[in-house]
């Protein structure tokens, strides 16, 4: 494996999980390789390896500039990049701009996803590229050409015409000739879709383009037809430059194959001297991956989050029985405070690439803020009982806690672009200072792809917390692609980098329960000025206010407090039903003269269900007892027993807001998964929740929440724990994993988006989805009516699309069609139970079928503002205006 971490990661990740759990999605446009994403006879697998051939294309080598720079962006006017597929390619990889990943690697890998995905070799893939921020010179070949011009340009990009020739036949292996770019070789009514096929398999990545052409059945555009007379047959006078000596050996598949892996990497390799370019990416076995630190907990605790990603490529199911890592205090030592250096985690998600596959392993690990962490070796845990060892090549994994980004306290509105960044900066190295640097796009005119510019900003000191005082910044990115930014905290030589804006929540949350500040700069204390950015909305979630009073960092007496914790401010102290992977068994005896619970224990101050939960995850039950004592066990002593919930009354020492046992009684968790999950389908979307179903992913609504009535926010949040607190309305929805929002009605600006979107686990169970940034895992429950009129999310099977008009001549939908005095979108929906789409219009009327007519046209939501003739609390339509609903798709019934 590289050292981690390495300038790859980020490349690497989009480049392996194409699938499943944490999926880059990539390969999608492109998988199948016949797939026409952007309209039929445009082959997306072609177009991106045709972007690649014209991006280097102008290339001059013996002045060494150009080359793979992404110069393409700036020169789709220049009339020798014609067609839409340029742009279309360009347009997709665009969210896939990083500053650690340039759209020229970005471009440079769609040729290794394109040729991958058509059955092609694994095209090596060498990262560095650097992006040109304006065009490039003209060059490209154009079929008009001569062979001695073709030789001349392919001399020019460093191809002799040996390799002139291969790269070509390489190239043209899939895609075709199109009727629009190229009218007098593909005429209109010949070809398919109007293109015209540059071998008889255009989907796979073959040698067809070889062996027809030299057979002569060929019906290559470039070698055959009207092209011959016009002398735009540039296949023909390329491959026949040699006399076809490099055809022939190109007959062999197997040669064929190896050539094209060879001159393929040369072509994307064509760069400046200036770029260096790393080792061939080659997947890691062991990767960390997202490994975030937070401080929590009043600041008395650095939370480790992330997963270990495992390679499993060729390893039999269930071979690894889970993965532990090992870390190491701020000083370098093993000694982690009381409790253990060790977490264990069990595999929830897998994800594959073309040629690989990949296990996560979630890492939570409460670290004392005071012991720290500077860096952790990985154990794999094989289940024929070996362990493997991975020290990042001797290094250890690195991982440092000067300054540290607080995703919880900073924000970020798509609408507005409004960021507060919020980072906290140890105290002993607050002469440091603090600075972010945000990295932007910004839309451009010369271009389809935004440009990614940073800006560095110094960080405002705030309210020490314990051993860290928190910094924050304002700032407001432009363009409306805030969404599409990342933030590096750093502080002197260290930085906590490459944080993606789309990971942190709409609202700034405070810092709750501040511990004494120490070691800090106490005259900053009062001046607790971590903003927090209101949501533009009502109903912000209702996180606990911090306390103008930091509590006692006092170790407790002997007696634990029993009781609400000593400031009022502080919410109430619950029995969480869940916890991690962890239900609430019961409030639960000791044993007659033994332990309860007989594995590992150990006692702290700083004791919470989490960093109990933490030190036994290896086991099936732990309990929390006397509010600062933690045992682990796989079983039950017989003598113990269940005892009356509420006598377990002592909060944890560590976090006044949940209760950890008592004298004699252990707050008892047990594990919800007997068996270790297998490695596939294991983080979902959960269809039903009791009497709720799952509408799908929905947007906020513009400015306003989407559900407004009533919100709760917890650390254990799951969908089941959401759907009890909004069990009187007939919304609820999950965001940003541990958000909860209900509401009677839907705000009529929040609408559908993909269910992918919806990517973040719940807080309290591992294995649900609870929605994302500005993203509701949303939920309907038909059978409570509403408060006031709207269009409902959900009508039986069906999702609501919009509002949409008639067709142009014809009826939007033709499948069927009824009208009621008692029409309502329920009636509809089960009138249409056959069909993919329903709509129901002008208050009475339903219609339904299998495809949407093509004139039928988007409408502004508040046409469609006709009560339903059997329902006053719904919408249906309005005079030629559908509300549109289409069936849910298979993944959530
Ligand atoms: C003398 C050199 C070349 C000439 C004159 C040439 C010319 C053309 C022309 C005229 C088209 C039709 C474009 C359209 O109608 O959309 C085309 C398509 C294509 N070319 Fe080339 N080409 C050359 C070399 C290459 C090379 C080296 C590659 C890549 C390695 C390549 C990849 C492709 C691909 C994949 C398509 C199909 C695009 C699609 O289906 O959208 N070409 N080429």
């Amino acid at each position: 494996d590289p050292t981690w971490p390495n300038a790859i990661d980020e490349i690497e990740e989009i480049m392996t999980q194409l699938q499943s759990f944490r999926a880059r999605k990539f390969a999608d446009t492109v998988s199948p390789c016949s797939n026409e994403a952007s309209g039929p006879g445009r082959q997306n697998a072609a177009e991106w390896l045709r972007v690649g051939f014209h991006d280097m294309s102008t290339a001059n080598t013996f002045f060494g500039i150009g080359g793979l720079d992404a110069s393409l962006q700036y020169e789709l006017n220049d009339g020798e990049n014609t067609g839409p597929g340029h742009k279309t390619t360009l347009e997709f990889m665009a969210p896939y701009l990083s500053p650690r990943s340039s759209l020229a690697d970005l471009i440079a890998l769609g040729v290794y996803t394109s040729v991958r995905s058509c059955g092609g070799p694994a095209v090596p893939i060498r990262v560095g590229r650097i992006d040109a921020t304006q065009a490039g010179p003209v060059g490209v070949p154009q079929p008009q050409n001569s062979v001695f011009t073709f030789q001349q340009q392919f001399s020019r990009m460093g191809f002799n015409t040996q390799e002139m020739i291969q790269v070509t036949a390489c190239g043209h292996t899939l895609g075709g000739v199109h009727n629009t770019e190229f009218p007098t070789l593909v005429p209109s009514g010949s070809g398919v879709d109007g293109e015209g096929s540059l071998d008889s398999t255009d989907a796979v990545f073959d040698n067809k383009v070889v062996t027809e052409y030299l057979s002569g059945n060929t019906t290559n555009p470039l070698v055959v037809g009207p092209s011959v007379k016009l002398g735009m047959n540039s296949d023909f006078k390329v491959f026949n430059a040699d006399g076809n000596q490099t055809m022939e050996a190109l007959a062999d598949a197997n040669n064929f194959t190896s050539v094209c892996k060879t001159v393929l990497q040369k072509m994307i390799e064509v760069v400046p001297p200036s770029v260096k370019l790393s080792d061939p990416i080659v997947p890691y076995k062991i990767k960390p991956v997202n490994m975030q630190l937070t401080l929590i907990n009043g600041g008395s605790t650095l939370q480790l989050t992330g997963y270990i990603r495992v390679k499993t490529t060729g390893l039999a199911q269930n071979s690894i029985s889970s993965v532990s890592i090992t870390y190491k205090n701020r000083k370098g030592t093993t000694d982690c405070g009381l409790s253990s250096c060790v977490v264990t985690a069990t595999v929830q998600g897998v994800s594959q690439g073309f040629d690989d596959t990949f296990n996560f392993y979630p890492i939570a690990a409460n670290i004392l803020a005071t012991s720290g962490i500077s860096s952790f070796t990985i154990t794999v845990n094989n289940a024929d009982g070996t362990k493997d060892l991975y020290d990042n090549n001797g290094q250890e994994y690195p991982i440092q806690d000067a300054i540290v980004f607080q995703a919880p306290q900073s924000c970020v509105l798509g609408s507005s672009g409004a960021l507060t960044a919020v980072a906290a900066v140890r105290n002993d190295r607050l002469s440091q200072g603090a600075q972010a640097r945000i990295w932007y796009k910004t839309p451009q005119t010369t271009s389809p792809v935004p440009l990614l510019q940073n800006t560095t900003l110094d960080l405002q000191k705030g309210q020490c917390v314990g051993p860290y005082t928190l910094f924050n910044v304002d700032y407001t990115i432009q363009g409306g692609l805030a969404y599409e930014g990342y933030v590096d905290v750093i502080s002197g030589d260290q930085s906590d980098s490459f944080k993606a804006l789309t990971g942190i929540g709409g609202t700034c949350r405070a810092f709750a329960n501040p511990a004494t500040c120490n070691g800090g700069d106490s005259g900053s204390v009062g001046s607790t000025s971590i903003p927090t950015l209101p949501a533009t909305t009502s109903a912000a979630p209702t996180s606990e206010p911090a306390t103008s009073e930091p509590i006692t960092s006092e170790p407790p007496t002997t007696v634990p407090p029993t009781t609400v914790p000593p400031t009022t401010t502080v919410a109430a102290p619950t029995h969480r039903p869940t916890v991690g992977g962890y239900v609430m068994v019961s409030c639960w005896t000791e044993g007659d003269a033994v332990r309860a619970l007989s594995g590992n224990s150990y006692a702290n101050d700083s004791m919470t269900l989490e960093s109990c939960m933490d030190y036994c995850s290896s086991y099936v039950y732990w309990g929390t007892e006397y509010g600062r004592e933690c045992y682990c066990g796989n079983t039950l002593a017989k003598s113990s027993e269940a005892a009356p919930i509420d006598q377990c009354n002592m909060v944890c020492a560590g976090d006044a807001s949940e209760f950890c046992g008592a004298g004699n009684r252990l707050e008892l968790y047990s594990t919800t998964v007997t068996q270790p999950p297998s490695p596939t389908g294991t983080l979902t979307h959960e269809p039903t929740v009791g009497p709720y179903t799952l509408v799908g992913c929905w947007t906020e609504g513009q400015g306003v929440r989407a559900l407004g009535q009533d919100a709760t926010l917890s650390e254990s949040m799951t969908n089941e724990a959401c759907a009890k607190f909004c069990s009187n309305y007939r919304y609820f929805g999950t965001e940003y994993g541990d958000e909860c929002y209900c509401g009677s009605f839907l705000e009529s600006t929040s609408g559908t988006a993909p269910l992918a979107d919806c990517n973040m686990p719940c807080a309290g169970n591992q294995f649900e989805y609870c929605g994302a940034s500005n993203r509701l895992e949303l939920y309907i429950n038909p059978n409570i009516t509403g408060g006031s009129p709207e269009q409902p999310a959900a009508a039986g099977d069906f999702v609501f699309v919009g509002c949409q008009t008639e067709g142009n001549g014809t009826r939007a939908l033709t499948g069927s069609a009824s009208a009621t005095g008692t029409m309502s979108n329920e009636a509809c929906a089960t009138f249409c139970d056959d069909f993919t789409y329903f709509g129901t219009e002008y208050g009475s009327e339903c219609y339904c079928g299998n495809t949407l007519a093509a004139s039928s046209l988007v409408a502004p939501a508040s046409d469609c503002n006709m009560l339903c003739s059997g329902n006053d609390l719904e919408y249906c339509g309005a005079g030629n205006r559908l509300s549109l609903y289409k069936k849910k798709p298979t993944q959530i019934t």
